[in-house]
């Protein structure tokens, strides 16, 4: 099976506070003024909620959802919203403060937020996902707002989705809403180029530390965990600029074609295959889908879940670059030896910011009431990207640190400033 192998507890310590030990990296380096370090260390406001579901079967099933806002000191916060079973309180919370440090570092008028609902979406019909998401919106109506906090996919979360809290809040306010929510269907307003969005941002982001690198991308070879939104737009745009992706894995297990997978092909398989790779026949299935992540691999792309490269295998971590697809998936205690290793790491808050970026093109559409072709979105968040990424490498050469942490500088250094300005505490 494709089940990611658990890092050892000393990684698994609060995910919070494996975020604020960065996070306190940087500050020191930046030298934080005290009182912006106490704001910024705890999330402003955090909303938890029961939800009663009445199921397909006629019984009655008690849902568990968060909402937490870490800042809106930048703008309305943003994030989006997660469906998996490992949903906890301090997941979300770490999840959110991401998200204010990656919408300061491609520098969009955004404070951070992150939702989650404790479930199981593979096990659940479409009605009972839409009853739940439906009884989230409603209990987060003096939450969500477009201009108070926004919400988009994550995890197990999509169009569908978006379009349901779309409609249920704007049925409570007795008008179409559509700013309220990204990441919806394109006829409720969507922005093209939202889906692939994140993936897209991944490969700018992989293109870019290659160059600095001297990696040839035709001469590339990648491995990808995670053939989700982000994982399988990511490869399949990777493949497109010339590289070679030899591995791919998803819950069903890793697989692995030593001449390159088609991932079009892989793509297509997927989507006629209740979504998972399982059975796909354009390369092997490997017996230990943990080994995707040590493969000797030019680039490696985690893009499925937290804390995968951890202490217990990162000796054995081969790729000269990590673009972090998703969110959180190097340990804390796994940095150090990456950093010693001297791999690249184009870190999460800069490497996977392009979904925001794309979120906040689709919300200036909205309030615009216009529509940008997929050439003008694709173009200007390819720019922010790239210019993101300049920024967190000058960064980083400034202040002879690790790509993360110069990510987190320049994030710190923006929502300091601000405070600096605006005052009120
Ligand atoms: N969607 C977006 O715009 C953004 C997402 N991210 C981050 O990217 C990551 C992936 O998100 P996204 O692509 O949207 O999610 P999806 O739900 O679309 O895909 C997740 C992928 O990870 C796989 N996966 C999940 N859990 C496991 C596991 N325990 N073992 C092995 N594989 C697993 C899934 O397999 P299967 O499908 O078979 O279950 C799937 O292939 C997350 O960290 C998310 O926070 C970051 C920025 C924006
Ligand atoms: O598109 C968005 O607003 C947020 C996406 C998200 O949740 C993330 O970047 O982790």
């Amino acid at each position: 099976m494709g089940y990611i192998e658990p890092a050892p507890i000393k990684d698994k310590a609060n995910p919070f506070e494996s975020m604020m030990s960065r996070f306190n990296i940087a500050a020191e380096a930046l030298g934080l003024d005290e009182q912006v370090y106490n704001v910024l260390k705890s999330p402003s406001k955090q909303v938890s909620v029961s939800l009663p579901i009445t199921m397909d079967n006629g019984s009655i099933r008690v849902f568990e959802g968060h909402r937490v806002i870490h800042s809106n000191i930048l703008g309305p916060s943003k994030g989006g919203v997660r469906y998996a079973m490992d949903v906890h309180i301090d997941e979300v919370k770490a999840l959110a403060a991401w998200m204010t440090w990656k919408c300061a570092v491609v520098d969009i008028p955004y404070g951070g937020a992150k939702g989650g609902i404790k479930c199981n979406p593979r096990e659940m019909s479409a009605g009972e996902i839409e009853r739940l998401t439906r009884a989230y919106t409603n209990a987060m109506l003096d939450v969500f707002g477009p201009d108070r906090d926004i919400p988009a996919p994550d995890m197990g979360t999509g169009p569908r989705e978006m379009a349901w809290m779309m409609d249920e809040y704007s049925r409570a306010h007795g008008m179409t809403v559509n700013a309220m929510v990204t990441g919806k269907p394109l006829v409720l307003g969507g922005s093209l180029g939202r889906t692939e969005a994140t993936g897209r941002g991944v490969m700018v982001s992989a293109l870019a530390a290659m160059e600095k690198l001297n990696i040839n991308p035709y001469h590339a070879t990648v491995a990808v965990q995670g053939f989700g939104n982000v994982g399988s737009h990511a490869a399949l745009l990777l493949e497109e600029r010339g590289a070679t992706i030899i591995a791919v894995s998803d819950i069903s297990g890793a697989y692995y074609n030593e001449k390159g997978i088609n991932i079009k092909a892989a793509v297509a398989y997927r989507d006629g295959n209740n979504g998972t790779l399982e059975g796909f026949k354009g390369a092997e299935l490997m017996d230990n889908a943990a080994e995707l992540l040590i493969l000797k691999v030019d680039v490696l792309v985690p893009a499925a879940v937290e804390d995968v490269i951890h202490s217990g295998n990162v000796d054995k971590v081969q790729a000269k670059l990590i673009v972090e697809g998703a969110n959180g998936p190097t340990s804390a205690e796994a940095d150090k030896i990456i950093n010693e290793k001297g791999i690249m790491v184009a870190p999460d808050i800069l490497a996977n910011a392009g979904g925001v970026t794309v979120s906040y093109f689709e919300w200036v559409q909205n309030r615009l009431g216009y529509k940008w072709t997929r050439e003008r979105v694709n173009r200007r968040s390819d720019r922010i990207m790239k210019d993101a990424f300049e920024k967190v490498y000058e960064t980083s050469l400034k202040y002879n640190v690790p790509m993360r942490i110069a990510a987190y500088i320049v994030a710190i250094d923006k929502v300091a400033s601000t405070y600096k300005y605006r005052g009120g505490f």
